[in-house]
């Protein structure tokens, strides 16, 4: 059985932030992801997980000025020191929150960028990864890097999934994984039951939405009962977070998570019963 987390970035906004665990755990959810920690404290986060007996499973590091547009901060040249510093914030709140997974977004290429430009970026990047990597793996962490589709995010430096694959094999750190989202992947490139079975050794944690919409992962052109199957024989065992924008309400929109362990108000049950 698939272990799915909610991307609390994504689902129950119909709640203030903090309220949204417990909206997950109700209907269902073991785990959470989200894009960022870091306008809370470690430890209202901390409560907001024990008090509904939640894992955190994903969260990414400091993106640079993302009001401003920013993207990350991975492979831009001349922001070495703040993408220490963001991998430095981030695992104190990874450490804090027992979770083992980061991901850090790579940044935007210039909209004129072209070879040189490109290059001193994949350099950067590599190096950025390496320092990322190695801290993590003193605290047990995994770092993770995604393609993410240039539709929805114009300029994007990782897009496809061969590139992803080469910057893991060029740092060769064991903790440096990928974070293998479909919607992206369908959005670029299709193909996503080959791409899972040739990447499957490099992944650390799955996403999923309906494609084009970004809604339910049961509206839209991708068959995800197919996907689930093919990650089920393949043994995965590692979380699938479900990174969707819901098309009305978040609980009205999870009955396709019935057969996949979302037993809506079960976890309430226990949690009152003692
Ligand atoms: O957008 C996605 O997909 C993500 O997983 C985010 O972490 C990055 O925006
Ligand atoms: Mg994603």
């Amino acid at each position: 059985m698939i272990r799915l987390a909610a991307n609390l970035s994504m689902l129950f906004t119909e709640h203030a932030f903090l309220d949204r665990f417990a909206a997950a755990a109700d209907a269902g959810f073991h785990g959470v992801e989200y894009l960022f920690p870091y306008a809370h404290e470690p430890m209202a986060l901390k409560a907001a997980l024990q008090e509904s007996d939640l894992r955190q499973v994903l969260f990414n590091l400091p993106p640079g000025d993302w009001d401003a547009g920013e993207r990350g901060l991975a492979s831009l040249p001349g922001r070495e020191a703040e993408f220490r510093d963001a991998v430095v914030e981030a695992l104190r709140y990874a450490e804090a929150l027992d979770c083992q997974r980061v991901h850090a977004m790579a940044g935007l290429l210039p909209a004129d960028a072209d070879a040189v430009v490109r290059a001193a970026h994949h350099a950067t990047y590599l190096n950025n990864l390496r320092f990322a990597a190695n801290e993590a793996a003193k605290v047990g962490c995994q770092v993770l890097i995604e393609p993410i589709n240039t539709r929805d995010m114009p300029g994007y430096f990782l897009s496809r999934q061969a590139q992803a694959m080469a910057v893991l094999e060029a740092v060769g750190a064991d903790n440096l994984r990928l974070q293998f989202d479909l919607y992206h992947c369908q959005v670029m490139e299709g193909d996503l039951i080959r791409h899972l079975e040739r990447q499957f050794g490099a992944i650390g944690h799955i996403q999923i939405a309906g494609v084009p919409q970004r809604h339910e992962p049961d509206r839209g052109e991708i068959h995800y009962p197919a996907i689930f199957e093919r990650l089920e024989s393949l043994g995965y065992a590692g979380w699938v977070g479900c990174e969707y924008r819901p098309a009305g309400g978040t609980r009205q929109g999870l009955e396709w998570g019935r057969e996949h362990g979302l037993t809506p108000d079960a976890a309430r049950n226990t949690r009152s019963n003692g």
